[in-house]
């Protein structure tokens, strides 16, 4: 229901083409018209029956854009048949990208591809200045996303770009009679001007003005089947978490003036014995807090392999399984936490204790309804140890904080303070690590580059991040233990690779050691929330300064990269925040030791205790994948052939006081050993993940370097 008065049942459909900005175009048709609520539908989910009873409850019909073409049926789904609605049920409708394209060729107009695909591309638009364009400034600025371009047959044309290597390109238009509108530009991306965007405000205009002239049978009730395959907008968290009262009781001892490093408190509390450790390490700005998650026999650690119906609990040596029946893994981890509330922390401390570890970026697949590519011999998709004992840095002021959820736990607080008073030996560094690097076949990654931006021509995809995986074969010159070798190879990366998000794991058999720049979303115990994409690499080297990287950055191709993830995060968070999503930094350049990059930053806010919902829908990270995400997706799998497995996944924290911070596992690398990651061996097998964003802009050797680059940020700590 909308938010004023007499206007406020003003109810419009949404049909989704399962794009990536669909809640984006919600949340502005819901702030455009006056008094209106928006329901959204997937354009397959209904069949034209279902339309037609449908009908009479909406005032409006606004049709999304979306991947592939309107003339195939799968892509378009039940959209065709409301350009052929009988006059009883014919309502306002208005088109966007696809659905003006859809509306077009159903009234005598053609389809083709641009010579020059437009991709997060900005471009002046000419227009009628009255109708849909009335109030509208020429040359206002207009986002768009498509490689497909129509003719408008008996249209009346209303809007045009003229690009260079397409001539003049329809960009509005609406049927002589019928109440019939569409733009092919999305009104709704960020950075479409304020003006070009009233065009949403003007459709309530135009379509109110029209259903008073003719009057229609309208229902006050949905049919009963509706909330089976609707959402209104904002849409409902999967994941339903009512936190219980506090049972924890967090136990905090402040340690001040030790002038500890990370790597030595870690060697203090275990990180070269045997046994699982975690450390979320804030090794550069904009990091601020390190987070040393504790363990012991009696810590719980949570397993989950997305192709098992079942979680697995271990405790000591021991492990039980715990059934999901018809729940996800998501709800279970929501269940778990429930129960276990804590208070009574420092307030400034973002960690008090929780659960800590990754999830694989095939669980984010399957949670899209995409069949996920699976590995036999791979780590757990889901690996989670539930810390009750931490310790957290604050790299401001130095200030060292030892806490426990555990009752009665005082002894334990003692003896690490006593320990962290007591300054560690340095560990000697081991010799470096000689290694048989496996690189991808270049030729192949150049291929599938290709064929990523001939689904670009197609209309397929707007950008597709696309990957693949590198492997280090170490032999070692004497036998070691696991564990020593991989916090050895951290404290390299961490040296030479200083990253804000950065992390060293080792959870059962699986080692991750990461040295990640991207943040993917936190939430504070209020539901504020913060995604930070990055998209745009520039690699640092002789005489790359920071002007001319900006320089780099600041081109189109870079831009329309860093704004179609954008686009794609607000939608992401708009789908559970609803109104309140803002862009608070559009395109910073941001420096890091290897790399120049292009951050933006998404903010919204979320009840408390919803944070974690976010991540599941929001889950795999839209700068790995491209837009629309599901398509994208479903095309990259197909293009690497192989799971990602923890690399492009997240990890991080949710903590039992309500907060969240979990990064893109980017810049890692990763080993799975079946004797237990502290096994004694004479040879490893790491897997390094790195790619980029293909766009039609893209140079396919440019692309492979930047691969490479990135990939060099791991190796270089690897020997
Ligand atoms: C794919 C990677 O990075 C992603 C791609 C980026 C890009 O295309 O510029 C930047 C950051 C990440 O979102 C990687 O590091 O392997
Ligand atoms: N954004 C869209 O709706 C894109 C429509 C179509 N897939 C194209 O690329 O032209």
């Amino acid at each position: 229901m909308g938010r004023d008065g007499a206007q406020s049942d003003w109810r419009v459909l949404l049909i989704d083409a399962y794009d990536s900005f669909t809640c984006n175009l919600a949340q502005l048709v819901r702030t455009s018209i006056p008094g209106c609520a928006v329901w959204v539908v997937k354009n397959d989910a209904l069949d034209v029956h279902r339309l037609h009873q449908l009908l009479p409850f909406f005032d409006a019909v606004v049709v999304g854009p979306g991947p592939g073409s309107p003339e195939q049926a799968e892509d378009i789904g039940v959209v065709p048949h409301l350009w052929a609605l009988q006059d009883s049920l014919l309502l306002p409708v208005l088109g966007v990208c696809l659905g003006l394209q859809s509306l077009a060729l159903a009234f005598g107009g053609s389809l083709s591809r641009l010579r020059a695909p437009q991709h997060g591309r900005i471009a002046p638009i000419t227009h009628c200045r009255t109708d849909l364009f009335a109030d509208v400034c020429d040359g206002a600025l207009a986002v768009r996303y498509h490689s497909l371009r129509v003719t408008p047959g008996s249209l009346r044309p209303l809007a045009w770009v003229h690009d260079e290597a397409d001539g003049e390109v329809l960009m509005g238009a609406r049927h002589p009679t019928k109440p019939f509108w569409a733009v092919q530009y999305h009104p709704e991306s960020v950075c479409t001007s304020v003006d070009a965007a009233q065009v949403v405000h003007n459709f309530g205009k135009l379509a109110r003005e029209w259903t008073m002239k003719h009057p229609r049978r309208r229902v006050a009730r949905p049919p009963a089947w509706m909330p089976e395959i609707l959402d209104s907008y904002p849409l409902p968290s999967q994941t339903t978490y009512a936190p219980h009262h506090p049972t924890l009781q967090v136990q905090t001892e402040v340690v001040e003036g030790l002038h500890l490093s990370v790597p030595q408190i870690c060697a203090l509390v275990g990180a070269s014995n045997p046994g699982d450790f975690i450390l979320l390490d804030s090794a550069a700005h904009p990091g601020r807090y390190s987070i040393v998650a504790c363990t012991s026999p009696q810590t719980l650690r949570i397993t989950h392999y997305i192709s098992d119906d079942f979680v697995t609990i271990h405790v000591g040596g021991a492990s039980r399984k715990d059934q999901l029946g018809t729940t996800t893994v998501w709800d279970w981890l929501a269940d778990f936490m429930r129960v276990r509330v804590a208070s009574g922390g420092l307030e400034q401390l973002p960690f008090w204790g929780g659960l800590v570890g990754y999830f694989s970026y095939e669980t984010g697949v399957q949670s899209l309804d995409v069949l996920p590519l699976l590995d036999h011999a791979r780590s757990p998709d889901v690996n989670l140890l539930f810390a009750e004992r931490s310790i957290v840095l604050d790299s401001h002021t130095g200030h060292v904080f030892v806490q426990s959820i555990r009752t009665q736990d005082h002894d334990w607080l003692a003896h690490i303070r006593h320990a962290l008073s007591h300054q560690p030996a340095p560990e000697p560094a081991l010799p470096m690590l000689k290694g048989v690097l496996e690189l991808p076949d270049k030729r192949t990654y150049l291929d599938r580059i290709r064929q990523a931006q001939d689904y670009l021509a197609e209309g397929q995809s707007y950008e597709l991040c696309l990957t693949t995986q590198t492997r280090l074969r170490v032999s070692h010159p004497e036998p070691l233990p696991r564990h020593l070798r991989s916090w050895d190879l951290y404290q390299r990366l961490r040296a030479r690779n200083p990253a804000p998000y950065a992390a060293y794991m080792r959870l059962g058999g699986t080692t991750l050691v990461g040295s990640s720049p991207e943040r993917f979303l936190s939430w504070d115990r209020s539901g504020r929330c913060e995604l930070r994409p990055i998209k745009g690499t520039v690699k640092k080297g002789a005489g790359m300064t920071r002007e001319k990287a900006e320089e780099i950055l600041r081109t189109p191709k870079e831009a329309a990269e860093n704004l179609m993830i954008v686009d794609l995060i607000r939608h992401d968070l708009h789908a559970l925040a609803g109104d309140g999503v803002r862009v608070t930094q559009l395109m910073g350049i941001e420096e890091y030791r290897t790399v120049w990059q292009l951050v933006s930053v998404i903010e919204g806010r979320v009840r408390p205790g919803a944070g974690f919902g976010v991540l599941q829908t929001a889950f795999p990270p839209g700068s790995m994948v491209g837009a629309p995400k599901k398509r994208s997706v479903e095309l990259l799998q197909g293009l690497e052939n192989e799971p990602r497995g923890i690399y492009s996944g997240v990890c991080g924290y949710w903590c039992a006081g309500g907060g969240g911070d979990w990064s893109v596992v980017i810049r890692s690398c990763f080993n799975e050993a079946r004797g237990g990651a502290d096994a004694v061996c004479d040879e490893e097998v790491w897997g390094i993940g790195a790619g980029g964003a293909i766009t039609t802009l893209s140079d396919a050797e440019a692309e492979w370097e930047e691969m490479v680059t990135k990939l060099g940020s791991v190796i270089s700590a690897l020997g």
